[in-house]
């Protein structure tokens, strides 16, 4: 089974709360992405809404149930109890737990299972009686008691945190060892009997090589590189139609 692509719509939404005006609306462009193919949509609301905001939830709720039932809504976050109660109530099919700290700009770390993993158990019962999976964001360094404290948690999947990967920007002599050890990490979660997702800085030139290491990879969710990919590619079209409005014959 080809590794699933989710779009995450957290740099759609940062660019539209620039101003006070609906667009680039983060349900538009979920469309887009949904018409395209993409396995589902990712949002990672932060407490200070300064991308997702909490009133996007249902509207992207209503765009997959209404237009595309087989695609899949995850939610990502730290498991406070708005968090949760927040994921009670859109019923995304997965959630993934980060352990963010609301200050940080961006997610930097997977969770350390060893100080966590007793937290977690009963947060992942109580999503997964909700009916939704539960994946946790993972450092992939390879370390293989770690992900086995992550399988105890009762989760469903880890999610390699893949920022230290992406930030080599295709110099292979870096990325070799980094991309050794998400393998291992990987490798010994599938032996655990956890699926993996993968995230985080992400691109077009960097996937082919992770998903030849981990073949199995069930998901990777792109949001920074996919964005910046849609305007490059799609910058050219966007002035030929804004010439055109101009009056220019084009
Ligand atoms: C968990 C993860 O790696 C992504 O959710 C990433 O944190 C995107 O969030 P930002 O768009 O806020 O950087
Ligand atoms: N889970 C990772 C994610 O959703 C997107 O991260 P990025 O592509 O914006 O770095």
């Amino acid at each position: 089974m080809p590794t699933k692509l989710s779009v995450n719509l957290n740099a759609i939404a940062m660019l539209r709360n620039r101003r006070d005006l609906p667009w680039p609306s983060v349900e538009n462009i979920g469309r887009i992405a949904l018409e395209a193919s993409a396995s589902g949509l990712t949002v990672h609301p932060r407490p200070d809404q300064r991308h997702i905001r909490f009133s996007d939830l249902p509207v992207l709720r209503a765009l997959i149930d209404d237009e595309f039932p087989q695609a899949e809504f995850n939610i990502e976050g730290y498991p406070s109890e708005d968090f949760l109660q927040l994921c009670e109530k859109t019923q995304p099919e997965q959630v993934t737990l980060v352990p963010d700290d609301p200050s940080q700009a961006t997610s930097d770390h997977g969770f350390d299972f060893r100080a966590s993993g007793e937290m977690l158990k009963p947060i992942v019962a109580r999503l997964k009686r909700g009916g939704m999976r539960v994946s946790l964001f993972a450092d992939g360094d390879g370390d293989v008691e770690a992900v086995k404290l992550a399988k105890e948690t009762g989760a469903d999947r880890i999610e390699l945190y893949t920022g230290p990967y992406g930030g080599c920007f295709n110099d292979e002599e870096r990325a070799q060892p980094i991309l050794r050890d998400l393998g291992a990490t990987a490798d010994a979660a599938r032996d655990e009997g956890l699926e993996v997702n993968a995230g985080h800085d992400l691109t077009v030139a960097n996937l082919p090589a992770l998903v030849r290491r981990i073949p199995y990879l069930a998901e990777v969710s792109i949001g920074h590189g996919l964005t910046a990919d849609a305007l490059e590619y799609g910058m050219a079209e966007t002035v030929r139609r804004f010439r055109r409005a101009c009056g220019q014959d084009v």
